[in-house]
């Protein structure tokens, strides 16, 4: 069996609304994000981590902020797209793991939702996708409640 490792980052700052976007699930919060797409940073660093396995470049190769197409996106369309490159190379996802850096919103309520979204969306088993949070402990920019962060690295399995 042949194994591919990818690893992804995300910031998007926070700005005017009433909601962000994490693995797909709508999470309520008194900031939105400034972003193109939806600005989803876990699914953001989980296409870069599949994209990096693949050594297929980054999103925004594959989804040009300057591409009016891609505004307002859904990103679960992103991750869709990302995983049928693997699949046409006749890869698929081992397992993901994800970590979301912010001082809020609290995660942890919303983490089962996520990855049963993100599980659906890249065709594998709940167990095998992983989603986490920290804080910064009030440090740097999310500590400061200025933006959201995410992080996520996978691996890739061919038979
Ligand atoms: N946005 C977040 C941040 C953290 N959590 C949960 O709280 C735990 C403690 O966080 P520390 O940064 O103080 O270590 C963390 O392990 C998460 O379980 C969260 O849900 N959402
Ligand atoms: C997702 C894309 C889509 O145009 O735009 P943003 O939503 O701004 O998000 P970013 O994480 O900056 O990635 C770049 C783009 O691919």
């Amino acid at each position: 069996m042949n194994i591919r490792i990818g690893q992804g980052y995300d910031v998007h700052a926070f700005g005017d609304g009433d909601h962000v976007v994490l693995g797909g699930v709508r999470v309520p919060h008194e900031r939105g994000v400034l972003a193109h797409s939806d600005g989803d940073v876990v699914i953001h660093a989980l296409c870069d981590a599949i994209l990096g396995a693949l050594a297929l470049g980054d999103i925004g190769r594959h989804f040009p902020p300057s591409d009016p197409r891609w505004k307002g996106a859904d990103s679960r369309a992103f991750l869709r797209h990302c995983i049928g490159l693997a699949a046409g190379q006749g890869w698929k996802l081992g397992n993901a793991d994800v970590t979301v850096i912010c001082e809020r919103p609290k995660v942890g309520p919303h983490a089962a939702a996520m990855r049963d979204t993100l599980a659906a969306d890249t065709g594998v088993a709940v167990d095998a996708i992983s989603v986490k949070a920290t804080t910064s402990e009030k440090l740097g920019f999310t500590g400061r409640g200025e933006g959201i962060a995410a992080m996520a690295v996978c691996l890739l399995v061919r038979e």
